[in-house]
């Protein structure tokens, strides 16, 4: 039922749907390979009609359905307007025999490379000038040959990139991929088909830097307990504590690297803030090392989460070791010696409940942090209720650290 309120009744009846529609036009894919196989089948379910273009028709036909019309390269060219490119960008000579036949088609180029920037021009600028006459539109790189046979693909994003010189290819082929079940996004002209060949490439590419840093902070914090709790006492007393590495060494570099994570990530909106009052405008560039420390801020805010929220599993698991259970009954058999009768202590008993309390309370906080940066739930507020969360949590959490902090004076340093 597509013709709105004032539409004839019989439509709502009777019509299957399908018949309604009009026909769909027929797209032509040169090459019979993977990314050929899958486009396919997509086209197919969409209702478009396919005609492929192979060098040997009758051995790819053989694992094409019998409705796709599986034929030689001139044939499929000159069926329909639209042609796809599923050969790889070494085999694009092929190409300029069909030059007079592709004229003025929208050749639309899929082709991936294997590393960043590996030719001077992109795959798409490079068929462009082989074929001037035709249009040439980047796109749909970005899904890989198993997602495209997916109905709706689950294992990673539907968006695909889209741009071309002509406006009006650009626009039919981003209909094209609506009617896919794909969400376009305009990229403008063709030079921006290096940075959408680059996408599938990349891995992470913003994890990098925060990664390293939680590593190197894990290292020296790890390092740092390890000899002052562990070799000191060792070399001092010969006391051996070694059985504290695999949890309380642990447990106590987590919270650390979480909270100097979280410690990094304001401390760059600081340093920017001094960098305008400094300099006294806000239209100089900020040096390139702290425009990418601003950058990668929710990378930092999100691997500090995790270290927190992993943290906080492993002290629910203190209590559960059998370390614990001994010095626990070791303690009571010397209090029973030495005849005490209760050991409570005021004092400590305050000191650990705030102290869990505050910490449940940071977590909380924290994890709100995280919620509000993931992009749905961040696309529902407005800048002035993102900002309102992101900075609120920032004093309560600084209050609580100010109280909590024992530790080197690093963290010291960045809160300030
Ligand atoms: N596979 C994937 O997941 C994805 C692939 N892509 C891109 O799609 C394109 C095709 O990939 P894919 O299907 O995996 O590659 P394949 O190697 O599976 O298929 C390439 C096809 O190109 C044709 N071909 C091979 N050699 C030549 C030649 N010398 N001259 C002319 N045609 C030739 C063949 O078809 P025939 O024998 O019928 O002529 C072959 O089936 C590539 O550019 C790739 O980067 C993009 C995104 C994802
Ligand atoms: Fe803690």
């Amino acid at each position: 039922f597509r013709g709105g309120m004032n539409a004839p009744l019989v439509s709502l009846f009777g019509d299957t749907g399908t018949a309604c529609l009009p026909a769909q036009p027929a797209v032509a894919i040169l090459g019979s390979g993977d990314f050929s196989k899958c486009l396919t089948t997509r086209l197919l379910r969409c209702g478009f009609h396919v005609v492929v273009g192979s060098r040997h028709p009758k051995l790819a036909a053989q694992s094409f359905p019998h409705v796709v019309d599986v034929t030689h390269h001139e044939d499929a060219v000159g069926k329909a307007s639209i042609v796809f490119l599923a050969i790889r960008r070494e085999h694009y000579s092929v190409l300029w025999d069909l030059k007079h036949l592709l004229e003025g088609k929208i050749l639309v180029d899929v082709s991936n490379n294997r590393r960043v920037n590996q030719y001077p021009e992109s795959n798409a600028e490079y068929l462009a000038s082989l074929l001037p006459d035709s249009i040439a539109v980047k796109g749909f790189n970005v899904i890989s040959a198993w997602a495209m046979q997916q109905s709706c693909p689950k294992d990673a994003s539907t968006q695909v990139y889209i741009c071309s010189d002509s406006v009006e290819a650009r626009q039919q082929i981003m209909e094209l991929a609506r009617q896919l079940n794909f969400l376009p996004v305009d990229m403008g002209t063709l030079s921006s088909s290096r940075d959408i060949e680059n996408i599938p490439i990349r891995l992470f590419p913003g994890w990098k830097g925060p990664v390293l840093a939680a590593v190197a902070l894990s290292i020296f914090f790890f390092a740092y307990s390890f000899v002052r709790d562990i070799i000191h006492p060792y070399v001092k007393y010969k006391q051996s504590d070694f059985y504290k590495i695999p949890i309380e060494m642990v447990n106590q570099t987590l919270p650390t690297v979480a909270i100097t994570l979280l410690a990094l990530v304001y401390l760059a909106g600081q340093l920017a803030a001094a960098h305008q009052l400094y300099f006294g405008t806000k239209y100089r560039h900020f040096p390139h090392w702290l425009e990418g420390w601003l950058q990668s801020r929710k990378q930092l805010g999100l691997l500090s989460f995790f270290l927190a929220a992993v943290h906080v599993l492993y002290s629910l698991c203190l209590p559960m070791r059998r370390s614990e259970r001994y010095l626990l009954l070791n303690t009571a058999y010397q209090q029973v010696h030495a005849n005490v009768e209760n050991a409570w202590n005021e004092e400590e008993v305050w000191r650990v409940e705030m102290y869990v309390s505050f910490g449940i309370m940071s977590l909380g906080l924290l994890s709100l942090l995280a919620i509000t940066s993931i992009p749905s739930v961040h696309s529902t507020l407005n800048w002035r209720e993102f900002s309102f969360i992101q900075v609120q949590t920032y004093y309560h959490g600084r209050r609580k650290q100010k109280q909590m902090w024992v530790g080197p004076p690093l963290l010291v340093v960045s809160w300030l």
